[in-house]
């Protein structure tokens, strides 16, 4: 993305000076950012600099102890726990670590918990296609890899079509294949499909196949740059 079509972006989130507490722990310092629509985020940094938090703040999914987060001219950080629920519902997805599929039921059953009544779903078909599920649709999670798992927990979060996907240490359970083809699948989805991806990860590698690389250490924002020439999935380099 060049200087030039950045600035015509829409901005889709924005934050003012969050801060977090757990305890005594001051986890977030103060973080101020602004979030472009389609663009794919990293959030890179070492264990406890505070990823999962921020992403659990923009996700609606934990309150910010001080400033505000926007969704266009929402303040998310200020909304009902009803009108929360009614915004993540529409506009946002989640995909953990640990896939937290449902064991009893299949593939496919799985995948159509995350449909939204009150909106245009994905294409199914279209979905499985890329996601490369058709051949699994009616396993159940304990047939499947780590990988085949994501795949199916990624489907689940964007059948609904949200407009912002929130990926938390997504690849962190997979080896290096299967990380690169989850990478890969999302950053084809976001092609197919258009969606504002935020992606926490330790791993340097992928965030250089991010459009925008925002490093956090001990709670703030140690750097935040926009990735010129990402590179591709299968080009990352496993250390
Ligand atoms: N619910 C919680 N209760 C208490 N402390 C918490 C909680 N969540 C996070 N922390 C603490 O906040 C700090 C930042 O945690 P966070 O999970 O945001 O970091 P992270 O950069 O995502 O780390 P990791 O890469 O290991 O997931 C850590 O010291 C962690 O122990």
């Amino acid at each position: 993305m060049s200087r030039e079509e950045d600035m015509h972006m829409e901005i889709i989130m924005k934050t003012e000076n969050l801060t977090k507490d757990f305890g005594k722990e001051q986890v977030l310092k103060g973080i101020t950012l602004t979030i472009h629509e389609n663009t794919f985020t990293a959030i890179l940094g070492p264990s406890g600099s505070g990823k999962s938090t921020l992403l659990n703040i923009l996700s609606g999914l934990i309150k910010p102890a001080t400033g505000r987060v926007w969704c266009e001219n929402t303040i998310i950080s200020d909304l009902s726990e009803k009108q929360l629920a009614s915004w993540k519902r529409m506009d946002v997805g989640n995909v953990f670590q640990n896939y937290l599929l449902l064991d009893n039921l299949t593939v496919q059953e799985n995948i159509k918990i995350g449909i939204c009544p009150h909106k245009p779903s994905l294409s199914f078909d279209r979905l499985v296609r890329i996601l490369q599920l058709e051949e699994l649709l009616n396993k159940f999670p304990a047939e499947l890899s780590g990988g085949q798992q994501q795949r199916t927990s990624i489907a689940r979060a964007v059948i609904k079509s949200p407009r912002l996907l929130f990926c938390d240490e997504a690849t962190g359970s997979l080896d290096e294949e299967n990380s690169k083809n989850v990478v890969e699948l999302l950053h084809s989805l976001q092609s197919a499909f258009g969606m504002t991806i935020l992606f926490t990860t330790h791993n340097p590698q992928i965030a250089k196949t991010a459009d925008r690389i925002i490093t956090m250490k001990n709670g703030m924002i140690q750097s935040d740059i926009q990735n010129e020439h990402p590179i591709t999935a299968g080009n990352m380099v496993w250390g």
